[in-house]
Formats: structure tokens, sequence, C-alpha cells
């Protein structure tokens, strides 16, 4: 058996920086959260097709890990063969919706573990280009850094070196659909788009600028969009904490 842990993802700060071909484009220091992860595991077995198991809910063509599969046949055609003989089976501890990357970080670190396997594996960045294909956050699952600064759509991925941060987080049973935080913010709040409000950000650290800035609106522009979109997270005590991604995941430091 073949094993993985599939990390979650905190965005430290998410600023838009465009919005090109329907997509809009950022600047987001990515945390990877060491103690919150799915685990991906192949097992052996007879299969007359791709087998996975554990996304209940999840149509197999709908999920992340699928769409990593079917990308990954052009560059190993074998593949297919392999998984007439093992299964996926995915222990899922990432919660969906909650701006945590769940489904991105799957994909990502099946991408890793197949290439790992592979006796041609394809370079991290050919990998990380593939992946771009399945979800904007999938290439920094990819390359794995503990945090990075993210750009482009999220296919630009640049390690920051920083201590890593004990982050607490708090996610509401409220389910923030990506799609419509970002439409909110296409309509609502594009318009307020101010690149010297946050220059330089990518330099400074992220324990430093939590501290500096402080303000979780300032910090993540989909946080007032995701307001917008989903209501009940304004009736939250959130005095202290941050916004991750399109939501509903909070964090703050603990240490
Ligand atoms: C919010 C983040 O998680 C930040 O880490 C990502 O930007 C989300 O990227 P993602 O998971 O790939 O988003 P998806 O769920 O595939 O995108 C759903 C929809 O959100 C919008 N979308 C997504 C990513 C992006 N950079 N700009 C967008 O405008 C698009 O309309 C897209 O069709
Ligand atoms: N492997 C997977 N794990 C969880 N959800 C998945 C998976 N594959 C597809 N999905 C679908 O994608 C939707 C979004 O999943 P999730 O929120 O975990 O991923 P994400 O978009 O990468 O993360 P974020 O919450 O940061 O936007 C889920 O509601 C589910 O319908």
């Amino acid at each position: 058996m073949y094993s993985i842990r599939a990390y979650a993802k905190v965005n430290i700060f998410l600023k838009i920086t465009g919005h090109e071909n329907g997509y809009h484009t950022l600047l987001s220091r990515f945390m990877r959260v060491n103690d919150l992860y799915d685990t991906i595991t192949i097992v052996p077995g007879t299969f007359d097709s791709f087998t996975l198991e554990g996304c209940k809910g999840v149509p197999l063509h709908s999920n992340t890990i699928y769409k990593a599969y079917e990308a990954l046949l052009e560059p190993f055609p074998k593949l297919e063969d392999f998984f007439k003989s093992h299964k996926v089976v995915v222990e899922k501890s990432i919660p969906s919706q909650a701006g945590l990357g769940g489904g991105s970080s799957d994909a990502g670190a099946f991408m890793r573990l197949i290439n790992s396997l592979s006796q041609n594996p394809l370079s991290t960045d050919a990998l990380a280009k593939l992946g771009s294909g399945i979800g904007a956050d999938v290439p920094f699952f990819v390359y794995n850094y503990p945090s990075a600064n993210v750009r482009g759509f999220g296919e630009i991925v640049e390690p920051f070196r920083e201590r890593p941060l004990q982050l607490e987080l708090f996610t509401p049973d409220i389910g923030c659909d990506t799609a419509k935080v970002y439409q909110a913010y296409h309509k609502y709040l594009l318009r307020t788009l101010d690149p010297k409000s946050f220059f330089g950000w990518e330099n400074i650290d992220s324990r430093t600028l939590l501290q500096l800035i402080a303000d979780p609106i300032a910090l993540n522009d989909l946080y007032p969009a995701a307001l917008s979109t989903c209501p009940k997270l304004e009736k939250l005590d959130t005095k202290g904490w941050f916004f991750s991604g399109s939501g509903s995941t909070f964090f703050r430091v603990k240490d």
C-alpha cells in the first residue's frame, strides 16, 4: 500500500490583482496547516475501472482526485492498468467549502504520490502545470511548500521562507460556495481594487503581517464578498480571527 497526506491550507492574506477571461488574478500567502489533512491510500485489489472510496456525496467524475487521474493518463498511459489492480481510499478530515483547499489538496497530493511511483517522474514544475488545469489551488499543493506567495490564477507559486505558525482554526457549519463569493466580489468590489494598498506584503512574514494589518477585511478581499453571500457569517463573534480563502474557515495564531 502507498499513502500520502493531503494537508489543508489557509490564506494568510488574499488580494485580488485583476480579472481576465472570467477568472480573478490574485496575490496570496498560502500557509500549509500541518495538523489538518486528508489521507490518500492506494490499496491493492482487482477492479474493472478506477475505483475511489471515502468521498461520500461527490460523484466520481466530479472528484478532483479522478480529474487528477485523468490528467495523469497523458504522461502515464499505464496508469489505467495500474488501477485495475489498485483502488484509491480517501480518509477525509478537511471540511468542504471551508476555504481550506480540501479538494485541491487531494488532487495535488494524489499527483505527487503517483508521480513518485513512476520510473520516469515528471518535474515538479511540469506536474504543477498539469495540476493547474484541475483547480487554481492545485499547484500550491503539488509544490507542497510550508508557506508560499501565490500569484496569477494560482499557477505562480514562490516559496516563502518563514517559521510555520501554529494556527487555530474555526470552521462554522456554513458552506461558502467559491464561485458565488467570486461573483459577488466581481459585481460589487472589483472596482475598489487598489494595488498600492498591499504594496510589499509579499516580503513581510506572516506573523508580522497579521499583527501589522490586523484587519481581516483588509487582509482578505474575498471576506466582504463572503459576508454578502453567506449572511450567517455576520452573526458570528469573530473578533481576533482572520478569514481563509472564500471561507467559511476562520483562523488565528495559537502561540
Ligand atoms: C479562493 C481560493 O481557494 C484561494 O485560495 C482559490 O482562488 C479558489 O480557486 P478554485 O478552488 O480553483 O476555485 P474553483 O472552485 O475551481 O472556482 C469556482 C469559480 O470561482 C471563480 N474563480 C476561481 C478562482 C479564481 N482565481 N478566480 C475566479 O473568479 C470562477 O468563476 C470559478 O469558476
Ligand atoms: N476530493 C474532494 N474532496 C472534497 N470535495 C471535493 C473533492 N473533489 C471534488 N469535491 C467537490 O468540490 C467542492 C469544493 O471542495 P473543497 O471546498 O474541499 O475544495 P476547494 O475548492 O479546493 O477548497 P476551498 O474550500 O478552499 O475552495 C466540494 O463541495 C465537493 O463537491
